[in-house]
């Protein structure tokens, strides 16, 4: 396959909570590249330092030491290089949690648009688009439920849709087919790697699920906050 343009350059970059006695190395010199259309999965032990990456790359949690570029920009190298970290998320990363994460008190559609409501689209263009995203995931039928009433697939279709509503590049997923039957784990498999195709996306799955082992482009193990050899 021929590989696209590189959308997350992490190089070196090192993460430890605590000091002293307490401190914990959760990450140690990472250097790992992907580019649009790489499907990958990040797999490893509980406490292996998978979430840990994922915040990194997400621009949630500043590493301690190390360089971060997301799209061609530098957005960490030792410190933060962007101030707008709200709207850098907003632009470019889209996270699929598990779908326990939708607001309880909007309905699917709701849930979709809030994001495209912060990133400053109109109202109607924002429902709109999620009305488009919910069909194409095959839930626009349940688009005025709120999510206590949607069974786990239909919660985690929208949950994709509201990771995907801005249309970023760079897709974050933590166990995005946890909770769901084979089939459905196959269907969304096929969407994420429709989309990677389709928006020169990349997209980084934290996974335990081996029947979905066989989807990814690249499986990438962590041991120990490191980097291990598959
Ligand atoms: N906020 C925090 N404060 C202190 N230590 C933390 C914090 N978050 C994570 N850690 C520690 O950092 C290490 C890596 O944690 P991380 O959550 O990244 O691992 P993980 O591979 O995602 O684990 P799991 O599969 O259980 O979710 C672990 O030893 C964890 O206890």
């Amino acid at each position: 396959m021929t590989l696209g343009d590189i959308l997350v350059n992490v190089q070196g970059v090192a993460k430890h909570y605590g000091e002293g006695e307490t401190r914990v190395d959760a990450l140690r010199s990472i250097d790992l590249r992907v580019h649009a259309g790489e499907v990958i999965a990040l797999l490893g032990p509980s406490g292996s330092g998978k979430t840990t990456l994922l915040n990194v790359i997400g621009c949630i949690l500043a590493p301690t030491a190390g360089r971060v570029e997301l799209d061609g920009d530098a957005v960490f190298d030792g410190i933060w290089l962007r101030s707008d970290l709200r709207r850098l998320r907003l632009d470019k990363i889209g996270f699929i949690f598990q779908a326990h994460n939708l607001l309880p008190f909007l309905t699917a559609e709701e849930n979709v648009s809030v994001v495209l409501d912060l990133a400053g689209w109109s109202a109607a263009k924002g429902r709109a688009r999620a009305r488009e995203l919910l069909d194409y995931l095959e839930v626009g039928h349940r688009a005025k439920v709120k999510p206590a009433l949607l069974s786990g697939g239909e919660a985690q279709r929208v949950a994709i849709a509201r990771a995907l509503a801005n249309r970023p590049r760079i897709i974050l997923a933590d166990e995005p087919t946890a909770a769901l039957d084979s089939g459905r784990a196959q269907l969304v498999m096929d969407l994420l790697r429709k989309l990677a195709t389709e928006q020169e996306a990349c997209i980084i799955a934290v996974t335990h699920d081996e029947k979905i082992f066989d989807r990814f482009d690249r499986l990438i193990h962590l041991r120990d906050g490191r980097l291990a050899d598959a």
